[in-house]
């Protein structure tokens, strides 16, 4: 490396360096801005929580799942589903409703009539294929889906010939059903990798009213 190029290796560095300072870039990683009021008293803008205050990536990924299946009307199986690429971006989402234009309040939501036509089944669209089809990216190639039950034979073939490769899942409450043997039979033949989610906590609380916003700066 020439002397030029070294010298501006290393002014590069020491401006970075001072950036960093001005910064105070603390050790647990959080970023504190030390500001100073008109009295000269040093206040420190601590963004610094308590660590298990975090939602580590599947955690998030799997609460936005449940947070969707808050929207379906289905009065015995909430299910939603959440779609994430490689950078941890969210590129779906879904839960399971009447297709679009298709009144819920007239379709009907039971299940165990021996009419077919007076059962959910023939009309509700499942989360996955909603979270699929509200994708807001090109493909879904090599994502992952997080969803709230173990997918059934039709969504495993659209989860396929979307290019899903994973799938992290909750409930697999449906697991002694043939679709649910269906499903795992092709996403095993299409390399479809299957993962059960284990909750770290019990509950995630979203609770409007207690957000701290007297963040002291
Ligand atoms: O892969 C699936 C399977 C099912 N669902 C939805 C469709 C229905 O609304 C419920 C299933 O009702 P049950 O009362 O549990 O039979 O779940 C889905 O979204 N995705
Ligand atoms: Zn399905």
């Amino acid at each position: 490396m020439s002397a030029e190029v070294s010298e501006k290796v290393l002014d590069d560095k020491r401006s970075l360096h001072e950036s960093l300072m001005e910064l105070s870039i603390v050790d647990n990683g959080t970023v504190g801005t030390d500001s100073k009021d008109s009295s000269g008293t040093s206040k420190v803008r601590d963004l610094e929580k308590k660590r298990e205050d975090y939602l580590e990536w599947p955690e998030y990924f799997m609460a936005v799942a449940f947070l969707a299946a808050m929207r379906s009307k289905d009065p015995c199986t909430q299910v939603g589903a959440c779609i994430t690429d490689s950078n941890n971006r969210i590129v779906g989402v879904g839960y399971n409703g009447m297709p679009i234009g298709c009144s819920d309040e007239i379709l009907p939501w039971g299940k165990n009539s021996s009419q077919p036509l007076e059962t959910k089944y023939m009309y509700v669209c499942h989360a996955e294929m909603n979270a699929i089809m509200n994708k807001n990216t090109a493909d879904l190639r090599g994502c992952t889906l997080y969803v709230a039950l173990f997918p059934c034979n039709e969504c495993a073939k659209l989860i396929i010939q979307a290019g899903i490769k994973q799938v992290v899942y909750m409930s697999d409450k449906h697991k002694n059903k043939p679709s649910t043997e269906a499903s795992k039979m092709m996403f095993s033949m299409a390399g479809v990798k299957c993962q059960q989610f284990v909750p770290k906590n019990s509950k995630i609380v979203i609770d409007f009213e207690e957000i701290d916003w007297n963040i002291s700066i």
